[in-house]
């Protein structure tokens, strides 16, 4: 019979845990991407196609709501097209090769091989005529694939890191291969205008294709690639959150509670600053260490006075980048607690460990300004749960220019991660603001996050894609 609506996703939204005596749980799976993906089965029934994140795992679990196809993976397949082509060839180069990319014919290989079996496992899933959307960069072959097998499909596919410019893309011995992959769909969104512009200046040169010219607006003025006899549309569909639930979750008594016991279990600090993100060498997480250990050095802030709880979720572990990256930043933890630490109160407290979801939010709210500093992220989900979680208006945000939720949210404290100077202020001014600015500040980034939810993101690439 199938589904009339399909996504299609690396990850399934689960992960599996299993304790020392054997017993296994699934949890939500950690990133962005499933965040957002999750809640709009709420309002909508369908399928959901991906891989549990176990390697040779014949796991089939159990979402409500969500009818699961779970896609297998060995252990080779784990290897070659998950870390190898996915997190260490598209990921550094789509991140403005932040570590040197690796182009390996075997990796890409075992990528087209895995990507055809997604595809076949979305055509096995979806109902005739059904609306089938393919997300991110681990699987740019299947929009293409899916439509060879599945012409009564509409195909949408959403790409949820940043789309490079003609001068990056162009390393990629694929590149021609990536582009036709993704033409397969009939609308294709970005998280900006600039990555829908990057994308149709790359058909114009590399495949010469007729594209459209007139600027790509954001959820409007779609562009145009004429591919074969088929006209595919481009778009830029800002991502964002279930805000109102977020606010609701963060306003509970309970998380409330906990937010305070937080704050006294870290001795009150006057200021206490917040980094939460997958320990990634794209989020800039060495950025705000080494930011805090200069204003400490300068006399700009406090240590006695000021705590950063740093919350790092494990993330490709077996990628040696981000081995290197671990082991960066507890370098430089060590150093700065060593250095303008006590044994009682260490300035930086870092965690690299999953966070139940309650928890996380108590860390939202009892924070005093949350750190997003990343020197390249497609958009920066962290960012707008901090924002709903403070409905008091009592919070500021430093954020990175280099963000998409940059772009949506101009009023923060923005900074330039590459530049000291503006990384160092854009902390002290987040800090030491009165609290009318921070006030003010606070309220234009609510009234955007409130205002611009992920029901939005879905209804608007959903009505996009399907609409006659
Ligand atoms: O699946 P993993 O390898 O564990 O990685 C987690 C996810 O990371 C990336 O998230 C991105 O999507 C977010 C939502 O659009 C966006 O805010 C963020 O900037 C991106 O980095 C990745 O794109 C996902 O595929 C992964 O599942
Ligand atoms: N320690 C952490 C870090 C992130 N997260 C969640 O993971 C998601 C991260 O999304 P994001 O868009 O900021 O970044 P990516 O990890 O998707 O690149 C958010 O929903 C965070 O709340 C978490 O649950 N625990």
């Amino acid at each position: 019979m199938g589904a009339d609506f399909v996504v299609v996703a690396n990850r399934l939204p689960v992960n599996k845990q299993v304790a020392a005596d054997g017993t296994v749980t699934w949890t939500r799976a950690p990133g962005g991407l499933v965040t957002a993906l999750a809640p709009i089965f709420d309002s909508q029934p369908g399928a959901w196609v991906g891989w549990t994140g176990s390697a040779d795992s014949s796991d089939d679990p159990h979402v409500d709501g969500i009818d699961i196809h779970a896609v297998p993976l060995s252990a080779r397949e784990v290897e070659d097209y998950y870390e190898g082509f996915a997190n260490s060839t598209l990921w550094p180069l789509y991140h403005d090769v932040l570590v040197k990319p690796e182009y390996r014919a075997d990796w890409w290989d075992v990528y087209v091989e895995v990507n055809r079996r997604f595809a076949e496992a979305a055509s096995a899933a979806a109902a005739p005529g059904a609306a089938v959307w393919v997300q991110d960069y681990q699987l740019q072959l299947v929009p293409a694939m899916l439509r060879e097998l599945r012409p009564d499909l509409k195909i949408g596919f959403f790409l949820h890191i940043p789309f490079p410019p003609f001068e990056l893309f162009s390393q990629l011995p694929w590149r021609r291969e990536i582009l036709e992959g993704l033409l397969g769909a009939d609308l294709i969104g970005f998280h900006l205008p600039g990555g829908a512009q990057n994308f149709l200046t790359l058909s114009r040169r590399l495949l010469g294709a007729e594209t459209s010219d007139a600027p790509v607006g954001v959820r409007s003025d779609f562009g145009t690639v004429r591919f074969g006899d088929r006209t595919v549309r481009v778009g830029a569909f800002p991502i964002s959150i279930d805000s109102a639930g977020v606010a609701e979750q963060a306003a509970a008594a309970p998380v409330i509670q906990r937010a305070e016991e937080i704050r006294e279990q870290l001795g009150n600090p006057k200021t206490l600053l917040l980094g939460v993100d997958r320990l990634d060498y794209t989020k800039g997480i060495d950025v705000r260490i080494q930011s805090l250990e200069r204003l400490f050095a300068d006399g700009r802030l406090d240590p006695a006075d000021t705590v950063l709880v740093q919350l790092a979720s494990p993330s490709r572990e077996n990628v040696e980048s981000y081995a290197v990256l671990r082991d960066t930043v507890e370098r430089t933890v060590a150093h700065i607690n060593g250095t303008y630490g006590t044994v009682a109160s260490p300035p930086v407290r870092y965690l690299l460990q999953p966070v139940p979801r309650d928890e996380l939010l108590a860390y939202f709210v009892a924070a005093d300004v949350a750190l997003v500093t990343p020197l390249r992220d497609g958009m920066n989900l962290v960012t707008k749960e901090y924002i709903a979680s403070h409905p008091d208006l009592d919070g500021a945000l430093v954020l990175s220019e280099f963000t998409g939720a940059a772009m949506e949210l101009d009023a923060a404290y923005v900074m330039n991660p590459y530049d000291p100077a503006s990384t160092d202020d854009a902390v002290i001014a987040a800090v030491t603001d009165d609290d009318a600015e921070r006030r003010r500040r606070m309220a234009i980034l609510r009234d955007q996050v409130m205002n611009n939810d992920v029901d939005q993101w879905a209804r608007s690439f959903l009505d996009t894609l399907t609409e006659e």
